[in-house]
Order: structure tokens, then sequence, then C-alpha cells
């Protein structure tokens, strides 16, 4: 295991431990196509939530053509992991298969697989940003059970929010079993797919938009004269108080909503407020909107 991936376990397992294992019913055997980022992040969440493991454990399958998977089932080794060298075995195995390739490789790894899921009749789980469920089932043999799931890459940590949306033909169940599986790598939420785009745009690709104001944040304390290591923690603690702060009062009583909250830190006259008006004066709140119709425009345009 590289060191950052056995952090990011260790980090996943503190942010879990108080989280019950999946639902995902006895014995289930997922197989992940792609065991990247995101596959690569649902199969460590899973492992350390204890869903491979005790009486009716889940068998987890991996399968990719370039030493990711196997490199993912070595790290796991012994945790109910396994590496499965064709992508057609792992099929023929799985009651679940999960799609962890990008978009645009999900219709050659249908083309590639058309007769064993036409067989086996798995359930589909595609993480992919752009393809709707009518899409994939166009894609996919007639009849078969799709669940869309649009995490993010804090699922590394334990800390994703997961949008979920089945086709016609899943069953509640199905949906379900889903959702079990994503509560593994954090919290997940039922949304019309109508909606998805949307959500792609504020939770799927806005880590990148929050990494990079971390990163401007630290920057401009660099140019104060705070070495850059020390900027970046100190921002990264803000910015995670912050949310924290917006999470406390939606669910308290009377909660204040983030605009009372700006309004809480500006002082007549202060500093933030200087510094709010300078920031919305270069653009602020208008880039942010643009950067996710953007998002959302591009997530249309991956689906077309
Ligand atoms: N990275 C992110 O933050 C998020 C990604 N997603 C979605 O998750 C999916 C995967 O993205 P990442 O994990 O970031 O990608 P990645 O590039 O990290 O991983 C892709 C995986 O697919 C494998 N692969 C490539 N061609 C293949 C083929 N023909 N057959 C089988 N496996 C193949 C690669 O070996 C690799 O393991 C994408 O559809 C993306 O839209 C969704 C939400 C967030
Ligand atoms: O940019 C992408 O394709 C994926 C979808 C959501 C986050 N990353």
């Amino acid at each position: 295991m590289t060191s950052q991936a056995a952090h990011a376990t260790q980090q996943a397992q503190s942010v879990r431990q108080d989280r019950p294992c999946p639902a995902v019913p006895p014995g289930t055997t997922i197989g992940f196509i792609g065991a990247g980022n995101m596959a690569g992040a649902i199969v460590r969440g899973a492992v350390a939530a204890g869903l491979t493991q005790g009486q009716g454990a889940a068998r987890l399958l991996v399968t990719s053509p370039h030493g990711s998977a196997a490199a993912l089932a070595g790290e796991l080794a012994g945790q109910g992991v396994e590496h499965v060298a064709q992508a057609q075995d792992l099929v023929h195995a799985s009651d679940v298969v999960v799609l962890g390739v990008k978009p645009t490789i999900v219709p050659v790894v249908f083309e590639q697989l058309r007769e064993e899921l036409a067989e086996r009749r798995a359930l589909v789980v595609s993480l992919a940003a752009g393809l709707t469920l009518a899409r994939l089932e166009e894609m996919l043999p007639e009849g078969a059970r799709v669940v869309r799931a649009m995490p993010n890459v804090a699922a590394a940590v334990g800390a994703s929010m997961t949008a979920l949306a089945a086709s016609s033909r899943a069953s509640e169940e199905d949906l379900a079993l889903v959702e079990g599986l994503m509560a593994a790598v954090g919290r997940t939420a039922r949304i019309a797919e109508k909606d998805f785009s949307a959500f792609v745009g504020l939770a799927g690709s806005s880590p990148a938009f929050v990494f990079t104001f971390i990163e401007a944040l630290a920057r401009a304390g660099v140019l104060a004269g705070i070495p850059k290591a020390q900027a970046v923690d100190i921002v990264t603690q803000a910015v995670l108080g912050s949310a924290l702060t917006v999470q406390a009062d939606a669910g308290a009583e009377d909660g204040r909503t983030p605009t009372d909250l700006v309004d809480a830190v500006c002082s007549p006259g202060g500093t933030t407020v200087a510094g709010l008006v300078a920031m919305e004066r270069a653009g602020f709140s208008n880039a942010v909107i643009e950067g996710v119709r953007a998002t959302v425009a591009r997530d249309h345009e991956l689906g077309a």
C-alpha cells in the first residue's frame, strides 16, 4: 500500500468509526470494473465499514486492464477483495456490477460485456458523469436494472455526498443495496434524475472548486508572509469549521442561513466586510455561479 493510500484508509476508518455496517444483503458479490480513484475509494470504504467481514460477508471483485485492480486487491489482501483478470469472468460471478470507468469508456465496456450482462442480469451501477439512466438502458441488454450514483472525491475519507437514482426496472431493494454500499463512504441522498447535472456542479465536481479556493486563500497568506504549509493548515481548518457551522445551524431549530452567518462575521466597518466587498467587486459569487453553470452544461454534453 502506498503511504498516501494508507493515510487515506486510516483517515477513512477514523471518520467512519461510528457508522453502522452498510445494509447490503448477506453474501452479495459486488464486481467493480475499473479500480481508479472512485472505485478504489468505494472498495476501501466498504472494507473499512466491515462489509466483507463476519457472517454473510459480501465478496468484492475488481478488474481493470492497467494493473490498478491487481494493486488494490494486493493492498487489501485477506480482507475479502479479489482481483479477477477478465472482466467477463467478473460479470459472471457478480450480483452487482459497478462501473468505475470514465464516461467515454462506459460504451466500450458495455459492448465488450454485452453477452455476459445479458446472461447474468446483474444490477448495474454507474458512477459516470453525464450518462443518464435512459442512455445507459439504451446501451445495455433489454430489461437491465440500473442505478446511477454520483459520489465525490471525499469518498476517500468517508465524507462523500452521493446522489442516487434508479431506473424504472430497478427495485426498491436494488436502490437500498446501492445506498448501503455508498453509505460506507459518506452520506447519500435520493434525488430526481433530472437534478443529477446540477448535483455534479454542487457536489461531484465542487471539491475541485473548494480545493482551488483553499489554494488561493493559502497563497494570499503566503503573500502576507505566512509559510505555505502553515497557511494551508490554517485555511483547511477555517474551511472545515465554516462547513461544520453551516451544517450545525441547518440542523438546529431557528438555525442561521449562510447569509445570516456572513452577517454574523461582518462587524460594521470591520475587516471582513472590507474583504468581502473587494472579493465581490472582483466577481467572486458570479465566478462560482458561472463555474457551476459550465459544469452542468458539460454534464449535459457528455450525455448527449
Ligand atoms: N474522480 C471523481 O472525483 C469522481 C468521478 N466520478 C466518476 O467515476 C468514474 C471513474 O472516475 P475515476 O475513478 O476518477 O477515474 P480513474 O481514471 O481514476 O479510474 C478509471 C479506472 O478505469 C480503468 N479502465 C480504463 N479503461 C478500462 C476498460 N476498458 N475496462 C475496464 N477498466 C478500465 C482504469 O484502469 C482505472 O482503474 C467516472 O465515470 C467519473 O465520471 C464520479 C464522481 C466523482
Ligand atoms: O469531472 C468528472 O468527470 C467527474 C465527475 C464528477 C467529478 N469528477
